[in-house]
């Protein structure tokens, strides 16, 4: 079967995303998947992502990651297919949309993605890491060499060290630029190394950094390796709550492909 895929990437974090509202694709097929994200020998791309019909929502959202295999939350891989929904005519500038973690709000201003992000209740604070979960786990790690870092190396021994082992963990790298603005490296689990932006990583940063006071602003900038993104947030005594993260999405590609 020919499949029409389009290429997506969020400050550089980039899928491959099908409409799959008539349900032609095989779910389970992770060689495939696996295969079309191979960067040599296929389309390449962080991850897949699946568009399908929801009965309480505007569509479904379906992430797989570069392995193949069905994963948590993917805050860029949101993002984009917030602009793909646009792109189809499914939504206008606002939406309600169904991912693993439950519903998401999002809307679109002036080409950039606001997508709303699920509260967090518990962040746990270590000598030199935190973690927390933010549709995906991550470990968030503070770094004064967040330039020269081997974030592979460094991040794929916690991802499959102790206490993560075998289900893993993202790793974050943080250095501090300015009272509000963070560098973050990110090694992701599934893809199994660095990307040049991870969404559900940098909101894990801003809501890590502001718990253990680098930050006392609501509104945090973080530049990553493939751009620029925003995460805004609001505190109540329960946790962290009316989360945004707030960045550029674009069509990058349109093909066809033997599926
Ligand atoms: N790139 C993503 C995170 C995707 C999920 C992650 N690799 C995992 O399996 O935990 C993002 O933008 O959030």
């Amino acid at each position: 079967m020919t499949m029409t895929f389009y290429k997506y990437q969020g400050t550089g974090n980039d899928f491959i995303i099908v409409d799959n509202r008539l349900q032609k694709i095989d779910k389970n097929n992770t060689k495939r998947i696996s295969e079309l994200c191979d960067r040599r020998f296929g389309i390449g791309a962080d991850g897949f992502i699946l568009l399908e019909n929801d009965n309480s929502s505007d569509f479904k959202m379906v992430y797989y990651n570069s392995d193949g295999n069905e994963s948590t939350m993917c805050g860029n891989g949101g993002r984009c297919i917030v602009a793909f929904a646009k792109f189809l005519g499914i939504i206008e500038n606002e939406t309600e949309f169904l991912a693993i973690d439950g519903l998401h709000k999002a809307k679109v201003k002036d080409g950039i993605v606001h997508l709303h992000m699920q509260d967090v209740e518990t962040i746990e604070v270590y000598d030199n890491h935190l973690f927390l979960d933010t549709g995906s786990p991550h470990h968030v790690e503070m770094v004064s060499n967040s330039k020269t870092l081997n974030v592979k190396s460094k991040g794929s021994a916690i991802r499959y060290g102790e206490p993560y082992n075998e289900v893993g963990s993202n790793v974050n790298f943080v250095e501090q630029l300015a009272d509000n603005r963070f560098a973050v490296r990110t090694y992701e689990r599934g893809v199994e190394d660095e990307t040049l932006s991870c969404g559900t990583g940098v909101t894990a940063v801003a809501l890590a950094m502001h718990h253990n006071k680098k930050t006392t602003r609501n509104e945090v900038e973080l530049k990553v390796e493939g751009g620029e993104l925003k995460v805004h947030f609001s505190k109540s005594p329960e946790g962290y709550n009316d989360i945004w993260l707030i960045g550029p999405a674009e069509q990058v590609f349109k093909g066809e492909i033997e599926w």
